[in-house]
């Protein structure tokens, strides 16, 4: 404490002689004053203040003020909480908080009493401006001028009757980045605290980001930081982004973090700071929305982003980088969009590859898009009803918007409730402090998908149906309605109808969820495999050095064509996937041998004990792979033509064995004394 009386002393001598040479000398005393005050000083000399001068600059009338506080209304009305909180910090040590409008008009003070009476001497009080070219260098003013926070200590006032003030100011940047008004802490000259500066920087800082909410409470505001644990707190940067992708507001930190963003902020595009496009930032929260996401900035530096508020936002946003008053016929007509099987943006198009029965359902639920009819998506398992859900709400006019999916059968019975409707901070033991946001809420301006409808809880169905009535949720916990604009689509493997007569589904909520029913055929009825087989070959092969590389062998298409596949595409999906892998670099055509071994005869219903296989009779379905295995006849060592090739006898023994064993390739390589990769290499001459 001494140290720091002793060093407020030798700074008072210092500023004392700093002044003189100034004043009488007309020096200009680099070094002995803060860089901010001396350059203060010159301007106030450069303008005629008079340092002596004691007469001017009383405070304005009253209305003055009060017009003045009109201007400022919303500064004024979130300073007075922010300046209290202020006040708590600094009670008892003869000091005031103060609040000055963008011209330094004094809108607003809080203050012990004792020094209250003293400030207003100097006139520091409400009404009275504090500009710089008025009362000279002074924390209000200069704050004002270096648009910077600046403290103002004894003899550095440029008047000599403000000498008795020490003061520090921060600008409140208003969310367009111009100076709107300026927080101060003012006491004795004496009584100069160290961190008051500090303390009068973080009011600032909060009464901003006050403001920012206010303003932009129906904006997409996102949250970024250089370091990810600072999201969510006070130094967390602001944006406010237009649904368009346009930056129409940034706090000051987050100015800082971006370095060239105007002051006024007309036309800069969300690409123009950001390498990632809004867009596909949007996406990704979407799909996360309480992941941060790395950003990549224009000026070089990469920060973390959080999309903040209530996803409602989100699909606003989404669906924005067109109009919104864009009609849904007018989007019909737009281009159709590519299909893009890897990311699942396909349309309904995009799956018409000529199977009839799911051609009709294509046409039928091609014609309610953009209606608002709840479609009802009926097919055994891993048929592609999600795909087929994807592929209606891409097809539609919430295609930009989200496409959430949830599947009821997945989560556990007391996990659904929340999944599905969201819920405050605190509903219940375990719950996130922030809370959480359901699925139907992030479903806001695109498409709910629920799977497995028919597992939902009929305590959940009661909860759906009113959401469904009332276009409103409300999170666990809560007490607000959250108005949603969702369109929903459901899925079942099973007969709802079933489901409502043995009392398992609601009567009601089926007739609210089958406007439309559709049905995906199983990939044993279908007559469109070869397509099938090719999309999900390119899909898997895209974006590696074979794609377009490899094609199907005849043999394998026609096993796919008779195989009744009870996993229906899942698992055509999967035997390609593995069969892709497992080809050599040098192979570019899957063949009989590439297939998983499961196909081979492992399976239960291999048909090779029952004496059939090898040779199938045409349209009778192989159960196995041996039934597409080359005919293995024993032949004598000696042909007609002499000594038959070693390869020859070799590949023979190999088909005897295959048969012999039902095409299980384990068996046969043990039976054969090799290895399983040898046997498969033998096998692959053999087609
Ligand atoms: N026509 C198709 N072309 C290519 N791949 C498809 C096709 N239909 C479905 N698939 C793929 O098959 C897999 C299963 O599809 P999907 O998940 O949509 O089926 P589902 O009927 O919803 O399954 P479940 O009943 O188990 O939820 C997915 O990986 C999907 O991409």
């Amino acid at each position: 404490m001494t140290g720091q009386l002793l060093a407020g002393g030798a700074r008072e001598l210092r500023v004392t002689e700093a002044r003189r040479q100034f004043f009488e000398e007309g020096a200009c005393p680099e070094g002995e004053l803060p860089a901010e005050v001396l350059r203060s000083w010159l301007r106030c000399r450069d303008s005629g203040v008079d340092y002596q001068a004691d007469g001017r600059g009383d405070p304005e009338g009253r209305s003055g003020l009060v017009a003045a506080r009109e201007r400022s209304e919303l500064l004024l009305s979130n300073a007075s909480g922010v300046m209290e909180h202020v006040f708590e910090q600094i009670r008892a040590s003869g000091s005031m908080v103060i609040l000055a409008d963008d011209q330094g008009m004094i809108l607003h003070s809080l203050g012990d009493p004792d020094f209250v009476n003293r400030a207003q001497r100097v006139a520091l009080q409400p009404g009275a401006l504090w500009s710089e070219s008025l009362r000279g260098t002074n924390a209000i003013g200069t704050t004002l001028v270096e648009a910077a926070p600046v403290e103002v200590i004894g003899a550095e006032h440029f008047l000599d009757r403000n000498g008795i003030l020490t003061c520090s100011a921060a600008p409140v940047f208003s969310p367009t980045g111009e100076v709107a008004g300026v927080l101060d802490i003012s006491g004795d000259s004496r009584s100069n605290q160290r961190h008051t500066l500090g303390l009068v920087r973080l009011a600032a800082q909060l009464l901003e980001k006050r403001l920012f909410e206010i303003q932009y409470a129906r904006e997409i505001v996102v949250a970024i930081h250089a370091r990810p644990e600072c999201i969510g707190g006070l130094q967390e940067g602001l944006l406010a982004v237009s649904p368009e992708g346009r930056v129409v507001g940034a706090n000051s930190i987050a100015r800082g973090l971006l370095k060239s963003l105007p002051a006024g902020l007309e036309a800069v595009d969300f690409s123009a700071v950001s390498r990632l496009a809004f867009g596909s930032f949007i996406d990704r929260c979407t799909r996360d929305p309480y992941a941060l996401q790395a950003l990549d900035l224009r000026c070089g530096e990469r920060v973390f982003a959080r999309l903040r508020g209530a996803p409602p936002l989100i699909g606003m946003a989404a669906r924005g980088n067109r109009p919104a008053a864009e009609s849904p016929a007018r989007v019909q007509e737009a281009a159709p969009k590519p299909c893009n099987r890897r990311t699942g943006e396909i349309t309904l198009e995009c799956l018409a590859t000529g199977d009839p029965r799911l051609q009709l359902a294509l046409d039928r639920a091609a014609r309610i898009t953009g209606k608002d009819i709840p479609l009802l998506i009926q097919g055994e398992s891993g048929v592609g009803k999600e795909l087929f859900a994807r592929a209606f709400h891409f097809s539609g006019p919430r295609s930009d918007g989200p496409f959430v999916a949830l599947n009821c059968a997945a989560i556990p019975e007391n996990l659904i409730e929340s999944e599905l409707f969201g819920y405050v901070g605190g509903a219940f033991t375990g719950a996130r402090r922030e809370g959480s946001v359901g699925k139907i809420q992030q479903a806001h301006g695109g498409t709910l998908f629920l799977d497995e409808i028919g597992d939902m809880p009929l305590g959940m169905q009661a909860r759906l149906l009113r959401v469904l009535q009332e276009r409103c949720v409300t999170p666990v916990g809560g007490q607000r309605q959250i108005p949603v604009d969702i369109s929903l689509v459901c899925a079942t493997h099973r007969m709802l109808r079933d489901a409502v007569r043995a009392g398992s589904f609601r009567e009601d909520l089926y007739y609210r969820v089958n406007g439309l029913t559709v049905t995906v055929p199983p990939l044993r009825d279908r007559t469109d495999i070869r397509s099938i087989v090719a999309n999900i070959l390119e899909a898997e092969l895209a974006g590696t050095p074979r794609e377009g590389q490899v094609s199907i062998g005849g043999q394998v298409l026609d096993f796919f064509e008779r195989y009744p596949w009870p996993g229906n595409v899942r698992q055509l999906q999967n035997v390609i996937r593995v069969a892709a892998a497992l080809l050599d670099d040098d192979e570019t055509e899957i063949l009989p041998v590439h297939l998983p071994e499961e196909l081979f005869g492992a399976d239960p219903m291999d048909d090779a004990e029952s004496g059939q296989g090898l040779l199938q009779d045409a349209g009778q379905p192989p159960r196995s792979m041996a039934a597409v295995m080359p005919t293995a006849q024993p032949a004598p060592l000696m042909a007609a033509g002499g000594a038959r090739s070693l390869d020859e006898i070799e590949l023979e023994a190999i088909a005897v064995v295959m048969r012999e064993v039902g095409g299980n390739v384990s068996a046969a390589a043990r039976r054969l004394g090799i290895s399983r990769n040898t046997l498969y290499r033998k096998i692959g001459r053999m087609s």
